[in-house]
Parts: structure tokens; C-alpha cells; sequence
């Protein structure tokens, strides 16, 4: 333990803090975190009960994901990749390319279904419900290592939550949406990383307004390929970077730009480094899924290389 600690304080120095306050303040800090992420799954319970109690949704609809909700065109396209004789260049060849070496953007749903769903995240937003909101390490940034692994995210609440407050349809969205449309495109184009076995996904909405949080650390996802939907509202700046995949990260790397598209979709593997530049005006929401194959993951953890342990827990994490 004493020397695990001597380790991440060498760490902590070679990565830019440079006083006995500021490595203090960093353990702090990651002592919280630790404590949040041991206690997550319990929270989590706690939440759910309070939310399927009390919350009273807005738009009832749309907690079951129906086919009418979809963009005509993601249809089209997974029906495509359905077919059973087409490789994956034809997929390629039909998809738009993103800004980045297996970036894809794609329309996923229709306008009018972002818009009730805005709507349903502000109403859950106003409501009292509890919310989940992980730490923000923002204010101290000192080392990308920090903001990796502790990531400073922006998030507004987990979707998984608005997911299971509907009590006679729990979590009818995300996972029909993973399982019965993406996974066909995501089997084609992602096939060595785990995009033919995805079989769980963290989903949450991120929020940037101005004199909240602006931006995104470049960071990777917890995720084997991940799916970023802009749901609104109107703003500018707000443009994601890509760099190169994580273990091949250096500093002569040259960043591919891309701004988001109001209603659409950005595809891409979980591995590979990116940001979030900060906007300049308005409000920008959107729904991220981190997409998960076990094929992989129970291999080696995609977040730290090493041969995962099981450990028992509660809740869902
Ligand atoms: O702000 C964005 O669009 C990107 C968010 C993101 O990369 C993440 O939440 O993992
Ligand atoms: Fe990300």
C-alpha cells in the first residue's frame, strides 16, 4: 500500500504538481473519488427507488423506444447491414465518413423524438428527483493522467436513470437501440474491437452552457465503441478532437476537428483519444452511449491493462 502511495506521488510530481499542498489537495481528491466509485452501486439504488417513487414523467412515450422515433435513414442503414451477403466495405461505402480514421456519422433519431427528449431532461432536470452528477476535477488541472483516470465529465443525469423511472417499461430505449439497430452497423465496422459483441453500454447525456462547464479533457471512454448523438440546443464552438488511439498517443499527433450536427450521430471507437473544445455561446446537449463487448473487456481492462478481478457489488454500475 505505502508503496503503491510513493507511486502516485512520483506520479503526481513527473506530471506537474509541484508542491507538498498541491499532491495534498490531488489525494484528496482521489481518496472522494475512490470513495464515490466504492459506494456508486448503492447510490445508484438509492436513486432509482427515489426516482421511480416520485418522478412524474413528461412524455411517458418515449420510454419505450418505438421505430417512429428512428430517422428513416438509420433504418435504411440497418437494414442494409442486416443483409447477410454485404462486407464491410459495402457498409463503409454507404456510411459518411467522420472526421477521423473510423469515425462515422450517421443520423439515429428523428428530430422530433430529440426534441421530447430535451424536453424530458430538463423536466428531470427541474424536478427534485436526485441526480447523478460524478466529480469534477476540472478546477485543479494538473496532469492528464488525473483527468483520465478521474475523469471530469459533464454530466447531467444517467439516462439509465430517466430509463428505469417509467415502472411498466423499464429500460426499453437504450437497449433495444443497442441491440436491435446499432449492433448490426457497429458488427461491421468494428469487428476487432468488440463491435460484433457489444453487450452492455453506460449511456448518459453531457451539458455545456456557458458558466457551467465548457469543455471535455481529452481523455478515452471506458467503452469499446461509442455512440455520440447531438440532442440540442443551438450553440457554438463545442468541437470535438480527435487525436490517435490510446496506445499509440504521442505528442507530434495531429488532431482531426469535428463539429457536432444538431440530431446526429458520431461513431467511433472507445480507444481512441478525443476532446471536447469549449463553446462559445449557447447550450449543447448530448447523448453518449460507451458501448461494451465482456469478449474483450474479460480479457484486459480497456481503462488500465490489467487482467480484470470480479469483485461482488450492488446495483448497477
Ligand atoms: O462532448 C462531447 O460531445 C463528447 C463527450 C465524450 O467524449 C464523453 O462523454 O465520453
Ligand atoms: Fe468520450
Amino acid at each position: 500500500m505505502e508503496r503503491c502511495l510513493c507511486q502516485i506521488i512520483d506520479t503526481l510530481r513527473n506530471k506537474g504538481c509541484a508542491t507538498e499542498d498541491q499532491i495534498k489537495e490531488v489525494l484528496n481528491e482521489i481518496k472522494k473519488e475512490l470513495h464515490r466509485r466504492e459506494t456508486l452501486g448503492q447510490a445508484y439504488l438509492e436513486r432509482r427507488k427515489i426516482i421511480q417513487e416520485k418522478y412524474i414523467p413528461k412524455h411517458p412515450q418515449i420510454f419505450r423506444l418505438k421505430e417512429e422515433y428512428l430517422s428513416p435513414d438509420f433504418i435504411s442503414l440497418v437494414n442494409f447491414c442486416q443483409d447477410s451477403n454485404i462486407t464491410c466495405s459495402d457498409v463503409i461505402e454507404k456510411i459518411k465518413n467522420g472526421p477521423a480514421e473510423k469515425c462515422y456519422t450517421l443520423p439515429v433519431f428523428t428530430e422530433e423524438y430529440c426534441k421530447l427528449m430535451m424536453e424530458e431532461l430538463e423536466h428531470f432536470e427541474n424536478s427534485d428527483c436526485p441526480k447523478a452528477r460524478p466529480n469534477t476535477m476540472n478546477n485543479y488541472g494538473v496532469t492528464n493522467f488525473i483527468k483520465i483516470k478521474y475523469r471530469s465529465i459533464q454530466v447531467i443525469l444517467n439516462f439509465q436513470h430517466i430509463n428505469l423511472v417509467s415502472r411498466n417499461c423499464p429500460r426499453r430505449i437504450l437497449i433495444p437501440l443497442r441491440e436491435k439497430y446499432l449492433h448490426s452497423i457497429t458488427a461491421h465496422l468494428y469487428p476487432e474491437c468488440g463491435g460484433d459483441d457489444l453487450d452492455s453500454h453506460k449511456a448518459f447525456v453531457v451539458k455545456y452552457k456557458m458558466g457551467e462547464d465548457l469543455d471535455l479533457n481529452f481523455h478515452y471512454d471506458n467503452a469499446e465503441v461509442t455512440i455520440n448523438v447531438a440532442l440540442g440546443k443551438d450553440f457554438t464552438g463545442g468541437d470535438l478532437y480527435f487525436g490517435d488511439m490510446r496506445t499509440k498517443h504521442n505528442a507530434q499527433t495531429q488532431y482531426k476537428e469535428y463539429q457536432h450536427v444538431k440530431y446526429t450521430g458520431l461513431l467511433h471507437r472507445g480507444q481512441h483519444m478525443h476532446g471536447a473544445k469549449p463553446i462559445h455561446s449557447g447550450e449543447r446537449y448530448n447523448l453518449i452511449i460507451w458501448m461494451r463487448s465482456s469478449k474483450i473487456r474479460n480479457k484486459l481492462c480497456p481503462m488500465c491493462d490489467n487482467e480484470p478481478e470480479l469483485i461482488e457489488t450492488v446495483g448497477f454500475l
